[in-house]
């Protein structure tokens, strides 16, 4: 009988140490699970939010659409005092539509106040051409806006802070950007072609009538300008799970040559023409790409077009922004290598350079007034 109440007393101080241990787990697992389940939120900066681009891209930030459906943001907006309000209202509609991933909005006219802290800068905000406005006029205004905003981001942004330059002239005002804020690692200031690269994969897929993420690797050189040159010589479509060149599946390198380049060229200004207004969803959703591939990653086998700071790869003198086809990996991006050129790219690649060195000295003579 005494053994038996000796038994059953271990038996019983066995079970309530086995529920404990459950128990235990199950709150260390809870815990594990709220750690891996809340990251820090990235600060995201957009200037000129109050503008047609900023408009529709900070909702696709808010959203999850740039840095991934589990990454938590704070929005700061930038616009200027005339834009104050308006500013002011597109704050109001970010927190009415509850985005759970948003965990702080900053909407402000103080450069320094909404350039703290901030781990990503996309720069929409700048000086746009008028009819009748002299090229130097609106380099001039550009100048005086990105050297004060280059001071701020330098002064008070992260240390790794990464800056995509979306308002155009977007190279110059990206080299203009990085003149100004020569602390900011050159690695870390780019500008946007990468609407031009979706473009390009666009025409392409409706030229086969194939989906256009069946399209890959094609180029966007240079200037996001007119002189910009879309070159397809390395990309290639995949249709049946086969995949073969463009210029194969196109079969026809006279369109190649003169509409498709024409085509993705002239593209900004005919949405212009068409909607009396630039291309805003489009130029949004792009900006998203870009920073989305150089924080985590192109898709191994695939390059995407970037405006960066050219180290003399492919002959383009180092100290341009200018775009190139390139990889990410771990939040850096490097120039894919050793791609054949022909005759005729180089020509375009010529004319595109050609331009932007223009831009370059207009810009630089302008720094002194
Ligand atoms: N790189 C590309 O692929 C691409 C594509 C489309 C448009 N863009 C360019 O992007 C820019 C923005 O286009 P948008 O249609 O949104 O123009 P928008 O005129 O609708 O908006 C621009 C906003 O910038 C603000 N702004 C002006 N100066 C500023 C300053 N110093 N600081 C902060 N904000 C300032 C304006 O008040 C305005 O709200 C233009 O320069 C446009 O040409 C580039
Ligand atoms: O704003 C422009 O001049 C056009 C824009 O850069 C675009 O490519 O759509």
């Amino acid at each position: 009988m005494y053994m038996e109440m000796e038994y059953l007393g271990l038996l019983q101080k066995f079970l309530v140490v086995f529920v404990c241990c459950a128990l235990l787990w199950k709150i260390i697992r809870y815990l594990l699970n709220l750690l891996n389940m809340e990251k820090d939120p990235v600060t995201v900066l957009v200037t000129g939010a109050a503008g047609q681009i900023g408009y529709a891209l900070v909702p696709m930030i808010a959203r999850g659409v740039m840095l991934g459906p589990d990454q938590p943001v704070i929005l700061h907006m930038l616009d200027i005092e005339p834009a104050k309000e308006a500013l002011e209202g597109v704050k109001m509609e970010l927190i009415d539509a509850a985005f759970p991933l948003l965990k702080g909005v900053i909407a402000t006219t103080d450069v320094v106040e909404a350039c703290t802290d901030v781990d990503i800068a996309v720069m929409v905000g700048g000086f746009p051409r008028t009819e009748g406005m002299e090229r130097r006029d609106v380099m001039s205004n550009n100048v005086s806006i990105y050297k004060a905003q280059a001071s701020a981001l330098e002064k008070h942004a992260s240390a790794n802070c990464k800056v995509l330059v979306v308002a155009n002239p977007a190279n110059t005002n990206a080299l203009i950007l990085k003149e100004f804020a020569p602390s900011i690692p050159d690695k870390n200031i780019t500008c946007l072609t990468r609407l031009d690269h979706n473009r390009a994969l666009g025409q392409i897929s409706e030229k086969l009538d194939v989906h256009v993420s069946d399209v890959k690797n094609v180029i966007i050189w240079g200037n996001h300008s007119s002189t910009q040159y879309p070159d397809v010589s390395h990309a290639t479509v995949t249709t049946d799970s086969r995949e073969m060149s463009v210029s194969k599946a196109v079969s026809n390198d006279q369109w190649l040559k003169t509409e498709f380049i024409a085509t993705v060229q002239q593209r900004g200004a005919a949405i212009i023409r068409a909607r009396k207004l630039s291309s805003a969803l489009s130029a949004a959703s792009s900006a998203c790409d870009h920073i989305r591939d150089w924080v985590l990653g192109t898709p191994k086998g695939s390059w995407v077009s970037m405006g960066v700071y050219s180290d003399g790869s492919y002959g383009i003198p180092a100290g341009l922004i200018y775009s190139f086809p390139v990889t990410c990996e771990k939040g850096e991006w490097s120039i894919v290598q050793g791609l054949k050129i022909d005759e005729f790219s180089r020509t375009k690649m010529d004319a595109t350079t050609n331009e932007l060195i223009e831009e370059k000295s207009l810009a630089y003579s302008c720094f002194n007034e």
